[in-house]
């Protein structure tokens, strides 16, 4: 399943972001890669543990927490904080798949990553290619969105960003470990929660079919939760 959440960063906040990211010392992103998508990387990141990165990293987590949509559709229990990216003329992501186990910097913790995002910090008419390809159970999707916005998708698929041959492509992404590890099981409860939601608004929260789909709901997480 892949998820848009609209305007998670304020105008504001991309405009900060950006402002803060301009400064920033861009390293070679295999920092951070796997061995296999070692060969298939080439873009720039921001070092984990620089002033910048932190900073902003906490500004997409605050982000993250306000967001109602990003907690109904990735269910998380563990976020990566977020990293930050960049791709200049030239630079791209071949086909990959995000590893399954990340240590968290700093910590001694590991997550599962059962859950990528990209988060899109520059306007899409600022750059030519950099779309973000993702195979999908209902096929390719390729996903190029506003500054702000964002892309839940499940770390298991298949993806790469196409070349960017105009401009500069800036974004920040992370993983999430979610309390349902299965893609199928997250899909479901994000699709009765979003009628749930609906249901709620025609009908109200006292309504007998309001109250019993909302029971279904809850008794369904706590069957697939584990935390
Ligand atoms: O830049 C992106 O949108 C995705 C980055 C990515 O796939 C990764 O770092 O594993
Ligand atoms: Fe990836």
């Amino acid at each position: 399943m892949l998820v848009h959440i609209p305007d998670l960063l304020t105008a504001d906040e991309v405009a900060y972001c950006r402002q803060v990211l301009a400064a920033a010392a861009w390293v070679d992103g295999r920092v951070t890669a796997g061995d296999q998508s070692a060969q298939a990387k080439r873009n720039l990141q921001v070092p984990q543990d620089s002033p910048q990165g932190r900073e902003l990293s906490e500004l997409v987590l605050r982000a993250l927490g306000r967001s109602a949509q990003f907690a109904t559709a990735a269910l998380p229990l563990k976020v990566f904080p977020p990293l930050f990216n960049r791709y200049d003329m030239g630079m791209t992501f071949h086909a990959h798949v995000d590893n399954a186990i990340r240590p968290v910097p700093g910590t001694g913790a590991r997550i599962r990553t059962d859950v990528s995002s990209t988060l899109f910090l520059t306007p899409p008419d600022d750059y030519d290619g950099g779309e973000l390809v993702v195979e999908d159970t209902y096929g390719q999707q390729r996903v190029k969105l506003p500054a702000g916005h964002m892309v839940v998708y499940p770390a298991s698929s298949l993806h790469r960003v196409e070349p960017v041959t105009r401009g500069s492509r800036w974004a920040s992404f992370f993983w999430t470990q979610s309390l349902v590890k299965q893609d199928d099981r997250r899909r479901m409860l994000y699709e009765m929660d979003l009628s749930i939601r609906h249901l709620r608004a025609d009908l109200g929260d006292g309504h007998a079919g309001v109250l019993g789909v909302t029971a279904a709901y809850h008794n369904l997480l706590r069957e697939w939760v584990e935390m």
